[in-house]
């Protein structure tokens, strides 16, 4: 059942939408962390091609990709969501470092 309170402004708001803006901010809060961690990772990748760059390295490292995405179903695993789609996600990150690895080199 709803109920209802009285906010600051005496209007009355229902306890499910509070909940609901509260719910929602802590989504707002962490997909403000997932984008400073995908920054982060990017980062790490121009060092990496800095690195790869002196070596005569590859962009891409085949066995490098199979671990990233092996770790990534492990984890999924481990925190209970679907593998299938925390991989499809790693997919893309380590695509956003190969072009961000190319546009360094
Ligand atoms: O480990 C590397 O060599 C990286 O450049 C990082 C990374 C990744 O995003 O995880 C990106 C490209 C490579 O093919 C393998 C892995």
């Amino acid at each position: 059942m709803t109920e209802h309170t009285p906010d600051t402004d005496s209007t009355v708001v229902s306890t499910d939408e509070m909940d609901l803006d509260e719910l929602r901010e802590e989504i707002r809060s962490i997909d403000r962390e997932i984008v400073e961690l995908i920054a982060q990772r990017t980062y790490v990748a121009d060092s990496i091609a800095r690195v790869k760059t002196e070596r005569g390295l590859a962009t891409t490292d085949e066995s490098q990709e199979e671990a990233v995405m092996a770790r990534a179903g492990e984890n999924a695993e481990r925190f209970d969501v679907d593998a299938n789609m925390v991989k499809a996600i790693f997919r893309l990150l380590i695509e956003l470092n190969k072009i961000e690895q190319r546009n360094e080199r």
